[in-house]
């Protein structure tokens, strides 16, 4: 399976999303698609030994649109802003001129629609045959696109809200045309022979004006990618042949040696290598406080030194760096689909045909009642135009892209926008220890051996520990390295053979034919190695939540060490603050029990799962998911917060996987949502996100149902016998325009809301 992205042209309307996605669907081998409408976009998930991305995009141009694979994010960006301005720019066009003709008409129509004597009209300005030459031209030339798209869905046998407006100002225009012909064949039966061009060319006006300024505001949402983007320095100062020269950062290459001085934004990501310096990395991270930085520790493009100046080695440049991998995620889940949608989705789908059949069934009740040709076709008019669902289309992905937006630039990367919306409801939150609680850089404190004090012995032990646990990557083995360093073991380090990492457990590997294996005490037990000599400094060690990992030669114990990792200093209040919105806080580590119980205790965790084996993490989610609680009894939604491989299934096992930003890559790609600074608070700020972007699309929903809703009746006239009220076709077409321009407000007004 291979999942694309697609950049749509030429929806106008929801239910163009509903065609596309259709389209896309039927293709043998199309697994998943969603089409987005307000982020223009279409994610497809495809066999492509079944299909290609061209037999795809086929297809979207059978279905009447277009459709380009998105490649690369800047200049699928940048491309797309060019036909933004474009578009925009013949809107405004089409909007002045037929708003211009539409004054014309109103006031040559106001005689007319008062019954007033107005004598500063001229009549001319009503002639019906004046008024035919006016409408038609600019009609079919700004209301293009609506005919064409009602013609098109024709075709396919389907109705949108291009037919509604096309059927809408096409009946008002085709009945006043008949009138201007035959006025006598009205008059003939006492009736007058009234024109009603301007509600066509209003109508028209106004829904045009709606889209225009939708249009403009649509561009804000994705404002957020926009000032990611912007975050990236221009040019690079780089080091060739001991000369430093600036060249741009597209130039420049990986491996290359770039200085950055005080003040400078670092260019793209890499290794420092030369000199130390404080870093602020808030921009990418969150993390609002600077970071230091010494040679060897990694630094990130698009964030800005601060003090020091220094050289580093580029390690990643182009769509591989930190910020430009963090841009194309917010575009995906930008373009991804929240289930809520779904209901406007079908809501949307069925809405154009019973509206037809409102629509039909007011026009011969009125024309059965009264006689009245002019009410029967008002009325009818009036329903079909204020009925036109674009709002509904809108009303959630603006606002998943206004919130996917915000959350990443308070460092919270939400994958998609199903994620989004069931954060809200997490009821249970699973964290693992470390990397997670504490800050996952662990410091040997205390080192003992069955030899005694004996410094050679104690060294010779140590280099023995450095050596094997040189090749494993768990931050427990860099704590030993390190320490091993710091104590003046000889480097290099001896060679290992048949090196195997027991995962939960610990590592081992052959020096020179010794075998040495350095765990947890359970694993010893299991070993059958006896721990009693050293027992008691363990027990102690643990009880001060440090972690300890035994050392054995040749089966048997020659020493132990305490590891101690510090805790993130925001852990206790992101643990509090949880515990105050009402959510149970359970921790979940591989390491032993005692240690585990004291750190819980310490962040104020009543419940810990410790000695779990990695791959017992996701079964221990999954029975916590299962629990019921609560009045109604629920099933819990659990999420999970962790950064190591141990971790990947329990974060794809939960409902919300939540990887921590520096931990392990498949931490991150089993997650849902990556906190990128690994500061907890990032939990309850997406969790606070997740309710306001819900809020916010209910908000919408409810504008978008409610012009609908309360506008049909009274476009059909349901008022008419009791107050003599009658919705001007108009008015109807205002209050179209108005609700897609409120939907798209709504969720630029989510840009404000504050996460801290
Ligand atoms: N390379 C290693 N060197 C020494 N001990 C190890 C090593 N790998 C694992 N262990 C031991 O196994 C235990 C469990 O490891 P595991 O990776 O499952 O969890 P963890 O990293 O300690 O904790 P958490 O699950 O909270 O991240 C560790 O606490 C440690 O005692
Ligand atoms: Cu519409
Ligand atoms: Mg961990």
């Amino acid at each position: 399976m291979k999942t694309s992205y697609l950049r749509l042209k030429g929806m106008g309307c929801a239910s163009c999303a509903n065609t596309i996605e259709t389209a896309i669907q039927n293709i043998a081998g199309v697994a998943i698609c969603h089409v987005n409408f307000g982020a223009e976009q279409a994610t497809v998930e495809f066999d492509p030994h079944q299909t290609t991305i061209d037999q795809i995009q086929q297809a979207v141009t059978d279905a009447g649109y277009t459709a380009q694979p998105i490649e690369d994010t800047t200049s699928d960006l940048q491309n797309s802003e060019k036909d933004n301005r474009e578009i925009e720019k013949k809107l405004t066009q089409k909007v002045l001129i037929s708003a211009i003709v539409s004054v014309f008409l109103v006031i040559g129509g106001l005689p007319m629609m008062t019954g007033l004597n107005l004598p500063f009209i001229p009549p001319w300005m009503h002639n019906p045959w004046l008024q035919l030459i006016l409408t038609t031209p600019i009609l079919f030339w700004s209301g293009q696109s609506f005919f064409l798209g009602a013609w098109k869905g024709l075709k396919r046998h389907q109705a949108d809200m291009n037919t509604l407006i096309s059927v809408g100002t096409g009946a008002a225009y085709l009945y006043s045309v008949f009138v201007t012909f035959f006025p006598q064949f009205f008059l003939n039966q006492g009736l007058s022979a009234d024109v009603y061009y301007e509600s066509a060319v209003v109508i028209i006006t106004l829904i045009l004006l709606g889209q225009l300024l939708e249009h403009r505001a649509r561009g804000k949402t994705s404002d957020a990618i926009k000032k990611l983007m912007g975050l990236q320095a221009k040019t690079a100062r780089v080091i060739r042949s001991g000369e430093e020269i600036d060249i741009p950062i597209e130039a420049v290459k990986v491996g290359e040696i770039i200085r950055v001085r005080p003040g400078e934004k670092i260019p793209v990501d890499g290794e420092l290598i030369e000199g130390n310096s404080t870093i602020d990395e808030g921009m990418v991270t969150g993390e609002s406080i600077p970071v230091e930085k010494y040679p060897g520790d990694e630094v990130i493009g698009a964030t800005i030194n601060k003090t020091g100046s220094f050289i580093f080695r580029a390690s990643r440049v182009g769509k591989d760096t930190v910020l430009a991998q963090i841009v194309q995620l917010v575009q995906q889940a930008q373009g991804s689909k929240a289930p809520i949608q779904k209901l406007a989705d079908q809501v949307t789908g069925w809405f154009v045909p019973v509206v037809i059949a409102i629509a039909i069934a007011t026009f011969i009740l009125w024309f059965n009642l009264t006689g009245n040709l002019t009410l029967a076709i008002t009325t009818t008019v009036g329903v079909l135009i204020i009925a036109c669902p674009c709002a509904l289309g809108l009303a959630t992905p603006t606002s998943v892209m206004v919130g996917t937006g915000l959350g990443a630039e308070h460092g919270i990367l939400i994958k998609g926008a199903d994620s989004l919306e069931l954060a809200h409801k997490i009821q249970t939150i699973v964290l693992d220890k470390t990397g997670t609680l504490t800050a996952g850089k662990p410091t040997v404190t205390h080192y003992i051996t069955i030899g005694g004090t004996n410094n050679d012995h104690e060294l010779k032990l140590l280099q023995l520990a450095a050596a094997i646990e040189q090749q494993s990557e768990h931050p427990l083995a860099e704590a030993i390295v390190e320490y091993a360093k710091t104590q003046g073991v000889n480097f290099p380090l001896p060679a290992i053979n048949d090196f195997q990492a027991l995962a939960g457990m610990g590592v081992q590997g052959y020096i020179s034919d010794q075998l040495v294996q350095i765990g947890t005490s359970r694993w010893m037990e299991e070993l059958g190695i006896k721990t009693e000599l050293l027992q008691q400094y363990q027990s102690s060690w643990e009880s001060e939540g440090k972690t300890t990992a035994w050392i054995a030669i040749e089966g048997k114990i020659e020493g132990l060490f305490a590891i101690s990792d510090a805790l993130k200093p925001t852990s206790k209040p992101a643990i509090q603050a949880l515990q105050k919105m009402g959510l149970e806080v359970v921790m979940l580590t591989g390491d032993n029990q005692k240690t585990a119980q004291a750190i819980a205790s310490e962040v104020g965790i009543k419940r810990v799962f410790a000695e779990v084996r990695p791959d017992q993490k996701a079964n221990i989610i999954k029975s916590l998911q299962a629990e019921r609680k609560g009045q109604k009894k629920q099933y819990q939604i659990v999420a999970m917060v962790g950064d190591g491989i141990n971790d990947a299934p329990a974060l794809a096992q939960a409902d919300v996987g939540m990887a921590i930003g520096t931990g392990t890559d498949v931490a991150i790609a089993a997650s849902d949502i990556t906190l990128i600074s690994g500061d907890l608070m990032g939990i309850v700020t997406a969790i606070k996100l997740s309710k306001a972007t819900l809020n916010n699309i209910r908000q919408n929903l409810f504008f978008a149902f409610i012009y609908n809703s309360a506008g049909i009746p009274i476009a059909a006239g349901i008022l008419y016998p009791l107050t003599g009220w009658l919705l001007n076709p108009i008015i109807a077409g205002g209050a179209m325009a108005l609700s897609s321009i409120s939907v798209v407000t709504n969720a630029l007004r989510l840009r404000q809301f504050k996460l801290n």
